[in-house]
């Protein structure tokens, strides 16, 4: 049933077009919706912009708009929101997981499009099949996607071309040049950063909307999903939230009307689970340690958690370079080991003394672990909304995740030893292993012994930032993304993949949000 709604928050200069994008949450608040999404991400604004062809959406956003933001915008600041990141504020919000690593979550409309590294690759026919997804839908939402937010590099950076040249010279072929399909061996793919270096994020996504259907609310923090009960089964009724404008508590309402409005989580890996434990459905045992009333006792909320392992060879380089983010990746053993390549410029002290610096120019090689089996578990750690959950990966815990890593470091290790690596070598520098002057730890030969490599594993363990799981299909969801045994509520996100999808899942992530909104609009519109 459509519901159109008109409105207008002004169409000035810092809504960027946006015309339905406020921070005024009196004036989102009075109203119900066909669609309440919590988490205008990278999964969110696609399936907002979808499903607000034909019915009222409004998104509930925790963070700001990252509009006229260059430390967003602007591929040269790649990496400042992390190292800027605080508890409440920040664009980005660091978390330690369990483990140890310090990760980092979105905080802004667009989600981790906002503050990622761009790399954007589909994901493989396989997987596609394994999902049971409609491949001519999954290749017309990616299509959709790919209008908008994904670019063709014109040109490689010199470090990307360096890595390039040398992956074709250890042999990791064939060679596939320029492709966003996911293909065996060596690729240059696509970026959500077009050729100017200008960042393009999922809430570009959202100027595909129907403005007069949706509200985009900005500095919205959902604190607990609200429900009644209809024959004994829980229905999602509408959300809570805490606007950090004003410090106020809200409430918003599904519309009643035609008894099919839904509540949507996209609020990450971190956050869906979360919102689902703070609402009352989780494993009733951690949910009444928070004295939080059980509505459902749904056992693997939060469950089966995890994150890529990886290491990094960084190195000094002789040669000046440009700040390049992902551009080219080997895909290897079956899919099962990925390495990209990026480049740095810092400044950094000259003889430990801040006072006077130098231009630091480095290169470094990252490879990923494409399907560990090592799972982990999400929890809370506080009632508050705005605080992480504690996560615990276990990375490297399945001796085959181990086993794994070791023959992508040597992977690592035969491509630094080609010609093309070779000319980032200092002659004649005896503190620098093999020429190289590494920034970290020092990257094992392509001789050394598995303990060896092992150990570089353990000691200089690093994540892509690829964590998913939590709300997991099969057992949180259907593979319909409705939650299991409530009625009205779905899970749209990172937080529904058993595994990541291709290289990276931000192509899949957007694709899946275009996805979902064309499916419920299909089930409904029938
Ligand atoms: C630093 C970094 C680099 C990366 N590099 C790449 C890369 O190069 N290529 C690639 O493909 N992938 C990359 N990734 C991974 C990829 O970006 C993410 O896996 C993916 O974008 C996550 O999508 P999502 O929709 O699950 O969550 P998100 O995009 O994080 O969206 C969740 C949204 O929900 C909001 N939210 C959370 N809780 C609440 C709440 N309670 N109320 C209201 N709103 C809430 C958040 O603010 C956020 O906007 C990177 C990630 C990071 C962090």
């Amino acid at each position: 049933m459509l519901a159109y709604f008109h409105h207008s928050f002004g169409g000035n200069d810092t809504n960027f077009g946006l015309s339905f994008m406020t921070a005024d949450a009196a004036l989102a608040s009075g109203r119900s919706y066909d669609y309440i999404i919590v988490g205008g991400g990278t999964a969110g604004c696609p399936l907002a912009a979808t499903l607000s062809q034909h019915f009222s959406v409004l998104v509930l956003e925790r963070g700001g708009s990252p509009y006229g933001n260059p430390d967003i915008e602007n591929r040269d600041r790649f990496g400042k929101p992390l190292r800027e990141a605080d508890n409440y504020t920040s664009i980005a919000q660091g978390f330690v997981t369990e483990d140890g690593l310090l990760l980092h979550r979105a905080r802004v409309l667009g989600g981790a499009t906002a503050i990622n590294a761009g790399f954007y690759s589909r994901a493989s026919l396989e997987y596609i099949r394994n999902m049971g997804w409609d491949e001519k839908l999954v290749n017309s939402s990616y299509e959709w996607v790919e209008k908008q937010n994904a670019f063709r590099p014109n040109k490689l950076s010199g470090w990307a071309s360096a890595f390039k040249n040398a992956l074709l010279q250890a042999q990791f072929l064939p060679y596939n040049g320029y492709t966003v399909d996911h293909v065996e061996g060596t690729k240059i793919s696509a970026s959500t950063f077009d050729n100017n270096g200008k960042r393009h994020t999922a809430a570009d996504l959202l100027q595909k909307a129907n403005p007069k259907n949706i509200v985009v609310l900005l500095n919205a923090t959902a604190s607990r999903i609200l429900f009644n009960s209809t024959g004994g089964k829980l229905k999602a009724s509408g959300v809570e939230f805490l606007s950090t404008v004003n410090g106020q508590s809200y409430k918003v309402l599904l519309s009643q009307f035609s008894g099919r409005s839904e509540v949507i989580l996209s609020a990450g890996s971190l956050g869906s689970p979360q919102l689902l434990l703070l609402s009352g459905i989780g494993p009733s045992e951690h949910l009444k340690e928070f004295n939080i009333p059980v509505l459902l006792n749904l056992t693997s909320v939060g469950k089966d958690v995890q994150d890529n392992p990886g290491t990094t060879m960084r190195v000094e380089s002789p040669i000046p370079l440009r700040i390049s983010s992902p551009q080219v990746v080997a895909i290897l053993n079956n899919s099962q080991i990925y390495v990209f390549s990026g480049s740095s410029v810092d400044q950094v002290p000259i003889n430990g003394t801040s006072n006077s610096t130098r231009t630091r120019y480095s290169g470094s090689f990252f490879e990923k672990v494409a399907f560990p089996l090592s799972r982990g578990e999400l929890r809370l750690r506080t009632k508050d909304p705005r605080d992480n959950p504690s996560v615990r990966y276990n990375y490297l815990s399945h001796p085959l995740d181990l086993q794994l890593c070791v023959q992508a470091v040597r992977v690592m290790s035969k491509v630094s030893e080609t010609a093309s690596i070779q000319q980032f070598t200092f002659q004649n520098s005896s503190s620098s292993p093999r020429g190289f002057r590494f920034i970290g730890t020092a990257m094992p030969d392509s001789d050394s012994d598995d303990k060896t490599v092992e150990k570089f594993c353990h000691e200089g363990l690093a994540s892509h930032w690829h964590y998913h799981g939590g709300c997991n299909v099969g057992s949180v969801i259907d593979k319909s993304h409705r939650v299991n045994g409530v009625n009205g509520l779905r899970v749209v996100d990172c937080s529904t993949y058993i595994d990541i999808p291709g290289t990276n899942p931000q192509a899949t992530t957007m694709m899946l949000g275009r996805y979902t909104g064309i499916k419920i609009l299909q089930e409904r519109l029938q």
